[in-house]
């Protein structure tokens, strides 16, 4: 049987943790269990039950505070995340061997994670050789989306996740519900985007000539293969939550290999039963 898995990442605040206790409390509501692992280092706070935590391998401060090595908060990071993949069995430990288990894993906000460090990607390859289906869920903030440029940066952040992990991912814009009806509507048109004219509404601001054939191909490279497309997500909102769940579940197949139940037979038919006299008796009377 397989296991189910959701790697959520995105930039740092862009409300992964926020999401992942969203998720806990929806799949109970739905009567379903979801599971979390909070695999940031030198995460503070969060308000969902964990089932295990990179801070009993390794935390950040302990490494900033080591004398031979001498790293910042960013380095840390990155030092405590190679550290976690030489040591992927304190996870299979803390995971168990639990069948069709569901588990959100939320991850750090440093976007060199998914970009070009190697370590998401020996997760992804550890959690598969685990049975594990894993669907990339990357976090964007709407609030920095309302503007073309700072859309395709985002859209770029989103991509490079995506070819790096080469895994199911589906793109999320998160804190919709701090958007007034006015950007709510603006921003609709950043949901499933037409890059091309994304691209004409900025031509006015771009001078250089380079520099507008530098957008126009990038532009160009995310229109012509439709990578990129986000789904709202707004907290307060249970349908909308649904929806991002569907495509999720979608995307790894989840409930298909799911034990179909019978639905109990109705009392059976009489043995005997003789329909030429039952039809015989109605027409006669
Ligand atoms: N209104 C609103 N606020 C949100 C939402 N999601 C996150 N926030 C707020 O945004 C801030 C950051 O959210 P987190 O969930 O901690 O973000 P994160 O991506 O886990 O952050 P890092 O782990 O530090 O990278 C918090 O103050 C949240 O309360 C949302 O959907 N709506
Ligand atoms: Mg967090």
């Amino acid at each position: 049987m397989p296991r189910y898995a959701q790697l959520v990442m995105g930039p740092a605040g862009s409300g992964k943790s926020t999401y992942c206790s969203t998720m806990v409390q929806h799949s109970e509501s739905l009567n379903r269990s979801v599971q979390v692992v909070n695999l940031d280092p030198a995460a503070e706070h969060f308000d969902y039950p964990v089932m295990a935590d990179i801070r009993e391998l390794i935390q950040v401060d302990d490494v900033m505070e080591d004398d031979s090595l001498r790293f910042g908060p960013n380095g840390g990071l990155v030092f405590c995340m190679e550290y976690f993949a030489n040591n992927f069995d304190w996870l299979e430990e803390s995971l168990g061997h639990v069948e069709d288990d569901y588990i959100l894993f939320d991850c750090p906000g440093q976007i060199e994670l998914y970009t070009h460090l190697p370590v998401m990607r020996q997760l992804v390859e550890q959690l598969q050789q685990w049975e594990f289906r894993v669907c990339g869920v990357f976090l964007v903030d709407s609030q920095f989306m309302v503007e073309s440029f700072k859309f395709i940066s985002g859209v770029m952040a989103a991509l490079s996740a995506m070819v790096s992990l080469e895994i199911p991912q589906v793109n999320i814009m998160t804190k919709m519900d701090l958007l007034s009806p006015k950007a709510k509507k603006e921003i609709e048109k950043y949901l499933d985007p037409d890059m091309y004219s994304m691209m004409e509404d900025n031509s006015d601001t771009i001078r250089s000539t380079k520099f507008k054939k530098l957008t126009q191909a990038i532009c160009g490279l995310i229109d012509d293969y439709s990578m990129v497309r986000f789904l709202p997500f707004d907290r307060t909102d249970e349908e909308g939550i649904n929806i991002v769940l569907q495509h999720i579940d979608f995307s790894i197949q989840y409930g298909e290999d799911l034990e179909f139940k019978e639905p109990k037979e109705n009392e059976e038919e009489p043995a005997n039963l003789n329909y030429d006299e039952i039809f015989q008796g109605k027409v006669d009377s």
